[in-house]
């Protein structure tokens, strides 16, 4: 049965984000994610996820200022100096959160810079990646489809494989959104069997509306966690998606696997 995470950003924002890790826990959730969980006490948080008996199994590096469009760093050039100082603070958080990885996004880079931007973000991701391997956490990259996040650098998996292969680096992992990557590239299942082991994080929404994964998507879920179960995935699937009522009433898709 996969692991199923709710991710506090999305979900449950009927509630203060604070109360949102008893809300999930309420709902049968045992794990939950979180964009950016920054404007919260790092201790407040890892209090809070214990208390409701939460993993926290994911959350998001800080990614530079998120009011004025920036969506992560570590692919922007010119700002090495602040993506090396945003990993002290994701350390910090993971630290009280008790998280083991962490997604560091690549940013909006426009076109003309790609090539020089390709380079950065090699160089800053091995930074992380050894900065990170000392406190035994994973890197993960996460594709991202550019009609929700134009100019994002980093949109189809494969150019997240060839980064992976580039780097050689042993904590360094994909974060496979099915939402993104059905988007971008498709090929879920064929992408799932031959890289799972470079596979350390799922998501999943339905497609094309981001809503529930549930029967109104293009991707069958049901499919896909059979296929997970099959293939012997280990990690957690984050469900981040935009509820299109109420998170509770819209959780009907996984009371099956919640309950399992
Ligand atoms: O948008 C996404 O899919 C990412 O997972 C994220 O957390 C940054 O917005
Ligand atoms: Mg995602």
């Amino acid at each position: 049965m996969p692991r199923f995470a709710a991710n506090l950003s999305l979900l449950f924002t009927e509630v203060p984000f604070l109360d949102r890790f008893a809300a999930a826990a309420a709902c049968g959730f045992k794990g939950c994610e979180i964009q950016f969980p920054y404007l919260a006490d790092a201790n407040d948080v890892g209090d809070k996820a214990a208390m409701a008996g939460l993993k926290v199994a994911m959350f998001n590096a800080p990614p530079g200022d998120w009011a004025k469009g920036e969506r992560g760093l570590a692919a922007v050039p010119g700002r090495q100096d602040e993506f090396r100082e945003s990993l002290d603070l994701a350390i910090h958080y993971a630290d009280f959160l008790d998280c083991d990885q962490i997604h560091i996004m690549a940013g909006v880079v426009p076109e003309e810079q790609w090539e020089e931007a390709f380079d950065v973000y090699l160089e800053n991701l091995a930074y992380a990646c050894d900065e990170l391997a000392g406190e035994k956490l994973k890197v993960c990259i996460e594709p991202i489809n550019p009609g929700d996040m134009p100019g994002y650098f980093l949109t189809r998996p494969d150019d997240a494989l060839t980064v992976l292969d580039q780097l050689e680096r042993k904590n360094l992992f994909i974060l496979y959104d099915l939402y993104h990557a059905q988007i971008t590239q498709g090929g879920i299942t064929d992408f799932l069997e031959g890289n799972l082991d470079r596979i350390a994080h799922i998501q999943v929404a339905g497609v094309p509306g981001r809503n529930e994964p549930d029967a109104l998507s293009e991707l069958n879920y049901p499919y896909i966690y059979n296929l997970l179960d099959a293939s012997g995935y280990k990690g957690w699937v984050g469900c981040e998606y935009k509820p299109r009522g109420k998170t509770e009433t819209g959780l009907k898709w996984a009371r099956e696997w919640l309950e399992k």
